[in-house]
């Protein structure tokens, strides 16, 4: 069987990953969202298991020992990583799936799944994403001021993405996304064996 597509979407705190993400898991369901784990605190109506599972210091730790996480990074003070088992048994049964990371994850990412597709979602400007961000109402100040510095580093590292996404309307941005998916499986099918009977199709011609 086919693997499925790994799409890895990053971009900086506050340009709208969640919002796009849930907006595309309602338009494409067959794309399979991976769950990641996190030490940090749960706000206000996240679920355990649904938007993250929550984990201590010390659980996070066990999990890298156990070799259970794909990647792992910190991020402005907190751990976070993706589960390895679901995104490899989910790839191998022929499911797209998309990871929602920061761009450290992202990278390491890369190195294992050279074959993923990296979409970078771009804010129309710096001062939009400083007014999302605020304008969520989840982060202190000073934890503002951190991811607004974090973004403009993360924002460097965009030459190693192969898609740009500049998140100004929500269904734009999501519009762009499912086309790039298409496209990736296009551009894919030209190497897969159910392609196998067109030159016979074509001899007959
Ligand atoms: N490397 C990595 N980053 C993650 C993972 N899950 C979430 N992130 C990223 O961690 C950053 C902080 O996430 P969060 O605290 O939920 O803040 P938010 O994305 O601004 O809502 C974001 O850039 C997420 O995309 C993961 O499993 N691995
Ligand atoms: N295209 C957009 N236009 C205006 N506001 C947006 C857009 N996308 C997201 N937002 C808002 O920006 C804020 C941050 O979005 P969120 O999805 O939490 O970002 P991230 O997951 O990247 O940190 C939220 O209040 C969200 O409603």
């Amino acid at each position: 069987m086919e693997k499925g597509l790994l799409i890895v979407l990053s971009g900086p705190s506050g340009v709208g990953k969640g919002t796009v993400c849930s907006v595309l898991r309602q338009k494409v369901p067959e794309l399979v969202y991976s769950v990641s784990a996190t030490t940090r605190k749960p706000r206000q109506g996240e679920i355990d298991g649904i938007n993250y599972f929550f984990k201590s210091r010390e659980q996070f730790q066990e999990m890298i020992a156990n070799d259970a996480l794909l990647e792992h990074a910190e991020y402005v003070g907190n751990c976070y990583g993706t589960p390895r088992d679901f995104v490899e048994s989910t790839l191998a049964s022929g499911k797209d799936v998309i990871l929602e990371i920061e761009v450290q994850g992202a990278l390491k990412v890369k190195e294992k799944f050279p074959e993923g597709v990296f979409v970078f979602l771009l804010p129309p400007s710096l001062d939009e994403l400083k007014s999302r961000i605020t304008g969520r109402g989840t982060e202190t100040q000073d934890t503002i001021n951190n991811r607004m510095t974090v973004a403009v580093e993360e924002m460097s590292l965009i030459r190693h993405y192969d898609y740009a996404v500049v998140n100004d309307e929500i269904d734009a941005a999501c519009h762009r996304i499912q086309s790039i998916i298409v496209a990736e499986h296009c551009r894919r099918d030209r190497y897969y064996s159910h392609l196998a009977d067109l030159p016979a199709a074509t001899e007959k011609v």
